[in-house]
């Protein structure tokens, strides 16, 4: 993991874009721990959700709550990722954490992502404040045009919270706002290589392709949110979202002993459970 902090450059062209590309943020040996992890711990395939697209398509992810010393858990509570999420959240109280996934798109089967803000969702869980808010994507195998990489609309965070509708099993933001949004800003393919990260603001649009390739498209996203934005109507999380995130180093993910992702009760979502997806 590079222990470079960002550069106040980095975080001026993320308030400014709503994103932020982080190239190598991971070695090869963590990308290829972490790739493992998500074929070999059953916890993963286990907890899967189907989630459909409007063609069918189906992407397959897995949610948690609680990030415990699984692999994944210590990614997410490095000290590295930590302090990023915290150079670039509005707000000065303690960085925690919302929720993470494993997005699954198998090749020629992994669906579709709506045009969206991840704010669209977490305004119905009554947080209040979409700039104490963002994802974190962490590439596992590179992402590019053809296997349905990440694209986002350069600058739309600076629009609000735009209406969001029912599309299929998902929901999406109203296309009228989506069309005028990109008469004026510039849509951009977020092409990852495996160790990559991406980080961007709650309020951005963005949207993914159907994977039509040979080739799987498998990310970790994982959500931060400061102590202070309380979500009302967030029981789901189990108060991880204002829980102030133990940190460990950035080698405890290769060097530490993990546990199973399960074996800490991280707390994965049932599909009936959630607001958003329902
Ligand atoms: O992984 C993707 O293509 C998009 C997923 C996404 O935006 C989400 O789950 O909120
Ligand atoms: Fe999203």
């Amino acid at each position: 993991m590079t222990n470079q902090p960002l550069t106040s450059e980095q975080v001026r062209q993320y308030q400014q874009d709503g994103y932020l590309i982080v190239r190598n943020f991971l070695s090869q040996e963590e990308v290829d721990k972490l790739y493992r992890v998500a074929i070999d711990d059953s916890a993963v395939s286990k907890n899967a959700i189907n989630v459909n697209d409007s063609t069918g398509k189906r992407s397959k992810l897995s949610l948690w709550y609680k990030p415990g010393n699984d692999t994944y858990g210590l990614l997410t509570r490095s000290e590295q990722l930590v302090n990023a999420a915290d150079a670039l959240l509005d707000g000065d109280t303690a960085v925690c954490h919302f929720h993470s996934k494993l997005m699954q798109k198998e090749p020629r089967v992994g669906g579709a992502w709506e045009w969206h803000q991840d704010y669209g969702y977490w305004y119905k869980n009554e947080f209040l404040l979409p700039d104490q808010m963002m994802s974190v994507m962490v590439a596992i195998t590179d992402a590019n045009e053809e296997n349905g990489c990440l694209q986002v609309i350069r600058g739309s965070h600076k629009m609000g919270r735009v209406e969001h509708g029912f599309a299929g099993e998902q929901v999406g933001a109203s296309q009228r706002y989506v069309d005028l949004a990109l008469q004026t800003m510039e849509r951009v393919f977020v092409e990852l290589k495996a160790g990559d990260v991406l980080f961007f603001h709650s309020n951005i649009l963005h949207r993914s392709e159907a994977n039509l390739s040979d080739k799987p498209r498998w990310s970790m996203i994982s959500c931060y949110n400061r102590q202070a934005n309380i979500g009302y109507n967030d029981s789901a999380s189990s108060m991880s979202s204002i829980t102030p995130i133990e940190v460990v180093p950035n080698e405890a993910l290769l060097t530490w002993e993990a546990a199973g992702l399960a074996e800490e009760g991280a707390d994965f979502l049932a599909k009936e459970a959630d607001v958003a997806l329902k």
